[in-house]
């Protein structure tokens, strides 16, 4: 297993925004966005460990600016660190005004994918390299979101032994 740098993960998609896509704001669906997310995310986790993932969580989606049908939506993601067979991600979301070329920050998020064998048992994927400014800053603060991760897993599984299973009208 060799390490690789985190660009060989870089993975980029660039789109318009198409009314079906979008609401009644005129904007995209954040639900659009969230799949869009989902699938580049995937594609970077699966350009490091070259095998099947799973995603085994999305720490949070921060919506933090429309992007709307005279605008590009435009994605990167990239492998920023990596554990034992899990890998985090980090998707960037631009909105890029195609007359103007002005480009705004409209979305980031953090995914845990977790590489995978036929069976679906976690396999070992290898480290990444940061080279960039962007990319050791993303690589350092890694480790206090692993444990965040960790904490709220705990939190959902103590929720999910908690609440009942009946159903709604029993
Ligand atoms: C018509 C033809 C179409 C063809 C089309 C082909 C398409 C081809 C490409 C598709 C690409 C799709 C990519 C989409 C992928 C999904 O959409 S998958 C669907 C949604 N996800 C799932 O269903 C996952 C369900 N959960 C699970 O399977 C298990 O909980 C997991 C994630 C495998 C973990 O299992 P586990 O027993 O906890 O495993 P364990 O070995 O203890 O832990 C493994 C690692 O996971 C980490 N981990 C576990 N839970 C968490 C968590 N909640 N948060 C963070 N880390 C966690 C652990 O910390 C550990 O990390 P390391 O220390 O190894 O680094």
């Amino acid at each position: 297993m060799k390490d690789t740098y985190i660009r060989e993960t870089l993975a980029v998609k660039v789109s318009h925004v198409f009314p079906p896509d979008t609401n009644n704001h005129h904007t995209l669906f954040g639900g659009k966005l969230m799949s869009y997310i989902d699938d580049i995310a995937s594609i970077s986790a699966m350009r490091h460990s070259r095998s099947p993932v799973v995603t085994a969580s999305t720490d949070s989606v921060d919506f933090l600016a429309p992007i709307r049908t005279d605008e590009s939506v435009c994605l990167e993601s990239c492998v920023t660190w990596t554990g034992t067979s899990s890998m985090e991600v980090f998707v960037k979301v631009l909105a890029e005004n195609l007359i103007t070329g002005q480009r705004t920050i409209a979305a980031t998020a953090f995914l845990t994918f977790v590489a995978v064998n036929d069976e679906g048992r976690s396999v070992p994927v290898a480290n990444v390299i940061p080279e960039t400014e962007e990319e050791k800053y993303l690589h350092e603060t890694a480790k206090d979101r692993v444990e965040a991760r960790k904490r709220r897993k705990q939190a959902s599984q103590e929720l999910a032994n908690f609440i009942h299973k009946n159903k709604p009208w029993e």
